[in-house]
């Protein structure tokens, strides 16, 4: 397997607090890797980490195979990013902000000017000036310029901020395509599970500096849990009955009504029954799945955001 980031035990810490915590990732070529976690979760922090932006406080970083010095530049040609907010030569116009980031990067192809506009949908604004922009345009704009040299990893934070629904649509065809058709690997952040749950190949759970989970969104998808919902008269006394009759420990009270039991290895008539002659009064028992968003939010703590 061939990976085009690879972070080591990735620490970064300000004022004695771990910012980024013990990270060990891993980016394969040519996939789409979606970071998910809330707001202060560490995501920039990383991005900026594998930019050569700040240092690490300890840990190791390797890109297209070769380990980050204090001093190695050379490989940020290979990458196009958008980290926090977008900033640009404000009295310049789009156009002549791309032109002057390719020459910049020493990337002389006029052509692709006009391509990256048409790619994030701005062709019609080129010749005005990002302080005359909206956000979402801004946005768009730091996208084009992030992929304007076809690089070989693409690194973007939260690139559907500020993004109407249909903005956010053919943003993400954009990040299709431009995997597909141009073989780019792409690390795109967000705090919003349907995002990364529709565009990534791979998703990495952030909490509070800790990477909980890396693995494969196909994976993931098998792993949506079964289990039993159960609604009685008296929930608590039933809690008492599963765990102290029944033996069985994985469940948990919902809202203080309904019970989800985890181990649907005991088969819901032993329950029922078992229940009954207690005299608790059974409204419902039926077997559900975890939706994926739930699975997120209990692994990391994210609010249920609509997709
Ligand atoms: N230079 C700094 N000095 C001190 N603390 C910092 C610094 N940069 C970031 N932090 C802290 O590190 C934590 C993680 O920030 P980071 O921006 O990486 O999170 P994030 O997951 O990208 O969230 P967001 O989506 O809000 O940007 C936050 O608590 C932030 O306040």
């Amino acid at each position: 397997m061939e990976y085009i980031v690879q972070t080591r035990h990735l620490t970064k810490t300000y004022d004695e607090h771990d910012v980024v915590s013990d990270v060990s990732m891993n980016i394969k070529k040519g996939e789409i890797y979606g970071f998910l976690g809330s707001n202060g979760a560490g995501k920039s922090t990383i991005m900026k980490l594998l930019m050569n932006l700040i240092k690490p406080t300890s840990g190791e970083i390797e890109l297209f195979g070769e380990p980050i010095k204090e001093h190695s530049f050379d490989y940020l040609k290979r990458i196009g990013s958008m980290i926090e907010y977008p900033i640009f030569y404000e009295k310049l116009t789009a156009w002549e902000n791309l032109e002057l980031h390719c020459e910049y990067m020493g990337y002389h192809n006029k052509q692709a000017i006009s391509d990256a506009l048409d790619w994030v949908g701005l062709t019609n604004v080129e010749h005005k000036r990002p302080q005359d922009f909206s956000l979402g345009m801004r946005q768009r704009l730091c996208v084009a310029r992030a992929i304007i040299t076809k690089p070989e990893l693409v690194i973007l934070d939260e690139p559907i901020n500020g993004l109407d629904p249909e903005g956010i649509q053919s943003m993400r065809r954009l990040f299709q395509r431009l995997n597909k058709e141009y073989g780019m690997t792409l690390l795109i952040s967000s705090h919003i599970i349907g995002e990364i749950e529709q565009i990534a190949d791979t998703v990495s759970m952030i909490k509070q500096g800790n990477l909980i989970e890396e693995t494969s969104m196909a994976s993931l998808k098998e792993k949506n849990t079964e289990f039993f919902e159960l609604v009685t008269n008296d929930p608590k006394k039933a809690s008492v009955i599963l765990h102290d009759q029944l033996n069985i420990e994985n469940f948990k009270l919902v809202d203080g009504q309904a019970i989800r039991i985890f181990s649907t290895e005991v088969p819901h008539t032993h329950i029922s029954k078992a229940l009954i002659l207690n005299d608790i009064q059974i409204t419902s028992i039926n077997t559900k799945q975890t939706t994926l968003e739930e699975y997120f939010i209990q692994k990391i703590g994210l609010n249920k955001i609509k997709k």
